[in-house]
């Protein structure tokens, strides 16, 4: 098999980065690293085949790598790309579904709690050394368990969210996807429900589905209206699905009790972006997946992917189009 031209625009682990470099020629190259961005402009009119993340690989990207056949992203979202665009031009886009899954769960339910029970309010309380008598109710959180919660988006991930929330803190769970999906737990524990219901009855509002044309700027002013009075929304899916002004208003009027962001309309977030010093919201770098053990597999899965689809091998996971709704 002829040695392939790969671009590498994320940093790999040493050993994956050797099982590519094995098999193909590779530059290294990341365009969000000061300096590198030349080098990756220059990598592509040779490139056949790329991997890496959180770079968008759009149509001025694509029309300098006419050679390109597979793109690898360490990410299990492909809202960096436009899948159906590749899928015409005949390059194949690979991801990491599943390796995930548990961890993101995790964070999303660490979010739930920290919010709820207002750690990270607390701990800067007691850092900035306020804590001089016991508290009073204004820094009282509220109950977790027991309370109702609805997940927007029932793939792998708002499934393990579930498992957690209703096996583990006896919560009702509500959630709402475009196909009716069985909730994979015992009769009476969850409920598929209209995005209006979800709205309407849960405690918890969790995001996690794609972004996409159907799902940007899905929760706006209509929606937090619609929400309980004091309900508290993790967004662990992409920020622009979040209007952020509407949120910011439904935080200020008092509608939302509190905002658990890990993902942004501008990532990083800027400085000056208000929702950085807000009280109401603990914000988190993108760290949906970020332990040392997921990140390890997702990378290891994309370097698979990479390779397979360059030896014209079906890869682990790959985009292909979905029928029309
Ligand atoms: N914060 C972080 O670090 C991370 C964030 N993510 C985000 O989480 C998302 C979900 O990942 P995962 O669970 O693996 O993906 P899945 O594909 O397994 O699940 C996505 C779910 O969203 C539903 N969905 C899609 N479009 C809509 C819509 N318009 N309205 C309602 N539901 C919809 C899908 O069902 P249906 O199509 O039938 O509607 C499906 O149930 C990713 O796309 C990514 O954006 C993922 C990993 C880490
Ligand atoms: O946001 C992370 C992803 O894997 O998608």
């Amino acid at each position: 098999m002829s040695r392939r031209q790969v671009l590498v625009y994320r940093q790999l682990p040493p050993d994956q980065l050797a099982r590519i470099q094995q098999e193909h020629d590779v530059v290294i190259a990341n365009p969000r690293v000061a300096g590198q961005k030349d080098a990756f402009l220059k990598a592509l009119p040779t490139a056949e085949g790329m991997i890496g993340s959180s770079y968008p690989i759009d149509e001025e990207v694509l029309t300098l790598a006419p050679r390109l056949e597979v793109i690898s992203s360490i990410s299990v979202g492909l809202d960096q790309f436009s899948p159906d665009a590749l899928h015409r031009r005949g390059i194949t886009l690979c991801h990491t579904p599943g390796v995930l899954t548990e961890t993101v769960a995790d964070l999303l339910f660490a979010m739930v709690l920290a919010t709820s029970r207002r750690v990270a309010e607390l701990d800067r309380y007691v850092r900035e050394g306020q804590w001089n008598r016991s508290v009073g109710e204004d820094l009282y959180g509220w109950d977790v368990h027991g309370k109702t919660m609805g997940i927007l988006g029932y793939g792998r991930i708002g499934q393990a969210l579930a498992h957690r929330a209703a096996l583990g803190f006896n919560m009702p769970v509500l959630y709402h996807t475009r196909t009716p999906v069985p909730s994979g737990l015992p009769e009476g524990r969850a409920q598929p429900v209209t995005l209006r219901e979800v709205l309407m009855q849960s405690d918890f509002i969790v995001l996690v589905l794609p972004l996409t044309e159907q799902t940007r700027g899905l929760i706006g002013p209509q929606e937090f209206a619609l929400m309980k009075p004091g309900a508290i929304l993790i967004n662990g899916a992409r920020g622009p699905i979040v209007q952020e002004a509407a949120l910011l208003q439904a935080l200020e009027h008092g509608q939302l009790r509190a905002a658990g962001l890990d993902v942004f309309d501008i990532e990083p977030l800027p400085v000056d972006s208000l929702l950085r010093t807000h009280p109401k919201v603990l914000a988190l770098p993108h760290v949906g997946s970020a332990t040392h053990e997921t990140r390890r597999a997702m990378c290891e899965m994309a370097t698979t992917n990479l390779l397979l689809a360059l030896q014209g091998k079906q890869p682990l996971a790959a985009y292909s189009p979905a029928p029309a709704r």
